[in-house]
């Protein structure tokens, strides 16, 4: 039986720091740090996160505001939007929240916030400082992977990953991170599944980390005995939000197992505000 990386507990450390440092340079610059989250259209997994948001910004001292748009916006009402925000002096960091609609493409609409103000780090030019592996603006939740694996002490150099999915906000840039921790690294995807292929790859990973947004897509039958899994997916189902994996089947192979809830969700959460507070510091030096 697998043992749970909890994530709302590794957050905790975290959590005593970020408020502390917020406090202190809120003091001393007579301002405090503030986060604008823009949401097109209505998700599930996108209204939990934005409650976390609101939750933990308040718990820290940051400010957190909400530029609800309609689903049918246009890509050119949007880009002003960031505009709107870009230009805000009171603005610290911008985020702009999946999934968005058909018709608008997040890489090109995040393209338009300004670098220094990219809350996730997803505009061109700290995606490319992540490709480098200078990046300190990194995406949230794939941080949160690697410091779930740092706190459990999960060994990465030499050992096979596996990423399933490969989004601009979590699958691409995990391989990255991992890559940078010299796991040797395969990324799955839709043509994986579509090739009959996911369950080979997933049986010879030892490290797991599935980000695709399908409750059950990863077999439990499929983790390798020992593997360690970390399930990104976030679904409500009817009442109650599940992963991707099949949480009790898996638990029975797997050495190392994240809950959902409870486990990559609180840490994603965190990483942002403490993006925000690195932001903020960023801000701070320009202006003196
Ligand atoms: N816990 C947390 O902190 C976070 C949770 N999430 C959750 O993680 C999930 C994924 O989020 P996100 O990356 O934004 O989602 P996207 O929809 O952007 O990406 C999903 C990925 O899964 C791939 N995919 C779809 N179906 C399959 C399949 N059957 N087999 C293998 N791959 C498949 C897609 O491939 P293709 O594009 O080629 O179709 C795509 O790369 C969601 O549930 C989201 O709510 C996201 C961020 C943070
Ligand atoms: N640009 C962008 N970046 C994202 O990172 C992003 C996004 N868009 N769109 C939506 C998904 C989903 N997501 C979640 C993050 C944390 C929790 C979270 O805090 N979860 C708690 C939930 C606690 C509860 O309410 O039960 C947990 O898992 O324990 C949930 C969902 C980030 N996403």
């Amino acid at each position: 039986m697998a043992v749970l990386m909890e994530g709302r507990v590794a957050v905790e450390h975290l959590r005593g720091l970020l408020k502390d440092e917020i406090a202190s340079l809120s003091a001393r610059h007579k301002r405090r740090p503030e986060l604008r989250c823009i949401v097109v259209g209505r998700n599930a997994a996108a209204s939990v996160y934005l409650k976390s948001q609101a939750k933990v910004a308040q718990e820290l001292g940051i400010g957190h505001a909400v530029v609800a748009l309609p689903e049918d916006i246009r890509p050119d009402d949007l880009i002003g939007e960031i505009a709107a925000l870009n230009n805000d002096p009171s603005v610290t960091g911008i985020l702009l929240q999946c999934p968005l609609p058909s018709g608008i493409d997040l890489e090109k609409a995040a393209s338009f916030i300004l670098p220094a103000r990219d809350a996730e780090g997803i505009h061109p030019a700290n995606l490319g400082r992540l490709v480098l592996g200078e990046g300190r603006i990194a995406p949230c939740t794939a941080q949160a992977c690697i410091e779930l694996l740092h706190h459990y002490q999960v060994k990465l150099y030499g050992r096979e990953a596996v990423v399933v999915g490969h989004s601009s906000i979590v699958g691409k840039p995990l391989s990255l991170l991992l890559l940078k921790e010299f796991a040797t690294t395969t990324v799955c995807h839709i043509a994986t599944a579509e090739a009959h292929k996911l369950e080979d790859h997933v049986r010879r990973a030892h490290v797991l980390i599935v980000a695709v947004g399908k409750p059950g897509v990863i077999k439990g039958e499929w983790i390798a005995p020992g593997a360690v899994v970390i399930d990104v997916g976030i679904n409500k189902c009817g009442e109650s939000l599940v992963g991707d994996v099949e949480f009790e089947a898996a638990r029975q192979k797997a050495s190392f197992i994240t809950p959902v809830p409870g486990g990559v969700g609180p840490l994603t959460v965190m990483l942002l505000m403490k993006n925000i507070c690195e932001l903020f510091k960023e801000s701070l030096k320009l202006q003196s």
